[in-house]
């Protein structure tokens, strides 16, 4: 078993680099199946377990995948297989998003229901009623669904019930190669709508709309491979703002877009954090005690759920009582256990934590379980007297590259633990040539462990 150990105590200081958007670079590689011809090179692909996970899902469907640095080069031209591994999509959540590109490709697909992190119902009804509005017959079987269109999908008007993200990606993948003009309305805003939007432009798509609540897509018949570079990740790097604020630091963080992080950089100025916006990057510097905020959830541009629990560890360390209100997943409390165990003061009721700011933190044995509730507890650890144990260290891996060695490099006493593993598999995709040595990353040999997260997706939401 892997496990983070922190001391906490360190002030953090110096530069950290982001790397490209986990939640960009999946759409834009499960929509790199739409070309017909060419190849696609994605640059700045951070390679994290869910980006090798997506990358082995298109290999399976035939296309040819190779890789390098922070690089990947997709061809499609030929796609062999439209049922990726129920293995492999029940491994996150976001393998659905090849759902789309396979139904507009081969006019046919069938894919287990995905996994990921245990946050909520995390429902995909809004993709299917795209689907079908586009003509497309939709079979739900024992834990996959099957859909089918005879010849091409039909443009359609689609009002998404709530502005899901995964489903605005899902239907302007899909619509790209449909027959006719698609329109989105109540569609997901978030930077990575349009980081796919323009990806699909190059490819040869007529996408209009991205990042406003309308989005029209007019059909083409094909699309090309393209380069494309992947926007920064502003949950890591609102990751490391939180970090350094923690601490009381000093850091700048470079390669960030600060628009992307309007309501963070908001609600951590309105704590008392000074943050300074440059062209590459901004500057974050913690020297005075934080003042306690309310904090709401919203899709974008609201403040992002992904940075909730992160944003709930600096409550922690400041002056009176904040109220935390999750209104988009219904079970994204799962750390507040967790920090209790490190003397944290927090009531939940219902969709909101009320955190009593102040009490000194002590390091703990903790689990992280999901995400974005480990990069939480390694920002309480930071603080905690003492030494911190942070298990469930899979979970961290999906969504952060090295966080423990960026971190150490900040100044911060951290450590990852990895305890031996299996011998892995052969790699299944090869590796690029280039002047750089290669990286061949294979793929984890790690035993499968969802039983709990599959029994924690079926429970009821608390405030339905
Ligand atoms: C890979 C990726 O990009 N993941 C992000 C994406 O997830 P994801 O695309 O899964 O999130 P959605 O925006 O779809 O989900 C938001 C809410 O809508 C509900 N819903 C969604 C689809 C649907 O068909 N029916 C339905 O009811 C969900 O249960 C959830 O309560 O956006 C989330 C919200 O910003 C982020 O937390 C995730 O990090
Ligand atoms: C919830 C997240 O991701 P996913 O949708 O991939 O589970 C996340 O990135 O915090």
């Amino acid at each position: 078993m892997s496990k983070i150990i922190v001391r906490g105590g360190r002030r953090l200081s110096g530069t950290v680099r982001i790397h490209g958007a986990k939640n960009a670079v999946l759409p834009i590689l499960a929509a790199s199946v739409l070309a017909s011809e060419g190849e696609s090179v994605i640059a700045d692909v951070p390679l994290l377990d869910d980006v090798l996970t997506i990358r082995e899902v298109i290999a399976s469907l035939g296309a040819d995948v190779q890789q390098g640095p922070e690089t990947m080069i997709i061809r499609a031209n030929r796609l062999t297989a439209n049922e990726p591994p129920s293995e492999l999509v029940r491994k996150m959540r976001a393998s659905i998003l090849v759902m789309g590109p396979l139904l507009a490709r081969t006019g046919q697909v069938r894919i287990s229901l995905p996994g990921g992190c245990a946050i909520g119902m995390r429902a995909i009804d809004q993709h299917l009623k795209g689907f079908e509005a586009m003509g497309a017959e939709i079979t739900l079987g024992q834990g996959f669904i099957e859909s089918k269109v005879n010849g091409r999908l039909k443009g359609a008007k689609i009002y998404l019930d709530v502005a899901s993200v995964g489903a605005t990606e899902n239907i302007m993948m899909a619509a790209s190669l449909a027959e006719g003009t698609t329109t989105i309305e109540n569609a997901a805003k978030e930077p990575e709508i349009v980081d796919l939007a323009n990806y699909l432009n190059a490819m040869g798509a007529h996408v209009r709309g991205a990042g406003t609540d309308v989005i029209r897509i007019e059909g083409v018949e094909r699309l090309q491979g393209v380069r494309h570079t992947v926007i920064p990740d502003r949950v890591e790097a609102g990751t490391y703002m939180i970090a350094t604020a923690i601490t009381g630091g000093d850091v700048f963080i470079e390669g960030v877009i600060a628009d992307h992080l309007a309501p963070v950089i908001s609600k951590l100025q309105e704590m008392g954090v000074s943050i300074v916006a440059t062209d590459n990057g901004v500057r974050v510097t913690a020297d005075k005690p934080l003042k306690s905020v309310d904090v709401k959830t919203l899709p974008y541009p609201g403040f992002p759920t992904d940075m909730q629990s992160q944003m709930m560890s600096l409550l922690l360390v400041s002056d009176g009582t904040s109220v935390v209100t999750e209104t988009i997943f219904e079970n994204r409390f799962m750390h507040v256990e967790e920090f209790a165990k490190m003397n944290a003061q927090i009531k939940v009721d219902g969709r909101a934590a009320i955190i009593t700011g102040g009490a000194p933190l002590s390091g703990a044995k903790v689990c992280a379980t999901d995400l974005r509730a480990g990069a939480a507890l390694i920002c309480a650890a930071l603080v905690a007297d003492g030494e911190s144990e942070i298990t469930g260290t899979h979970h961290i891996d999906r969504g952060y590259v090295n966080i423990a060695g960026k971190l150490a490099a900040l100044g911060a006493q951290i450590e990852r633990v990895d305890s031996a593993v299996a011998p892995a598999p052969a790699a299944a995709v090869a590796p690029v040539a280039s002047q750089e040595p290669a990286v061949v990353t294979v793929v984890e040999a790690v035993p499968f462990k969802r039983e709990k997260e599959v029994a924690m997706m079926n429970v009821q939401p608390t405030w339905a």
